[in-house]
């Protein structure tokens, strides 16, 4: 399923939907070329979710955790390239918060089969793709009410 932002506003917006719909438990990779706008969409996500501290890149700290209607787990793996070692990812993908990979592909091992794939492409100045793969009925559902919202006819 394919949704196009116009501009960083409309890719706030759309991640704000998206939050709105979350529960603890839910995981959602974040893929995307650098400067596609995943950070933008993380902020707003995370915003939607009643975080109120600035939300940075993880990529030094592999995890940052924020408080907000739910807990929120930002999760940067580049650093843990391939890696065997279980960090305890278990604590956050079936806790009680709301989780963001990006590089989720380097932990793909320890990743719940029930997730949400997000992939942001560039196509323009303003002009980005969201392609969003559901992989669990409870993201199906998020999926198709994405789709009405945001795809009209
Ligand atoms: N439709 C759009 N959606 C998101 N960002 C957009 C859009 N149009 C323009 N932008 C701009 O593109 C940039 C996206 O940067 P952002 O840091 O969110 O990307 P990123 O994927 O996290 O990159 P990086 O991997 O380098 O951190 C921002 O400057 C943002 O204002």
């Amino acid at each position: 399923m394919k949704i196009t932002s116009n501009s960083p506003e409309a890719t706030g917006g759309l991640a704000a939907f998206l939050a709105g719909k979350l529960q603890p438990g839910d995981v959602l990779t974040l893929e995307g070329d650098l400067g596609a706008g995943k950070t933008t969409f993380t902020k707003a996500l995370g915003a939607a979710l009643g975080v109120t501290k600035t939300i940075n890149s993880p990529t030094f700290t592999i995890i940052k955790e924020y408080a907000g209607d739910l807990p929120f787990y930002h999760m940067d793996a580049y650093r843990l390239e391939d890696t065997e070692e279980d960090l305890g990812f278990e604590e956050y993908f079936f806790g009680s918060g709301v989780t963001v990979v990006e590089w989720a592909s380097y932990i793909e091992d320890f990743l719940p089969e029930e997730r949400l794939d997000i992939r942001v492409s560039f196509e323009g100045e303003d002009a980005r793709s969201f392609f969003f793969t559901p992989r669990s009925s409870h993201f199906e559902t998020i999926c198709e009410e994405i789709t009405n919202e945001y795809i009209s006819d």
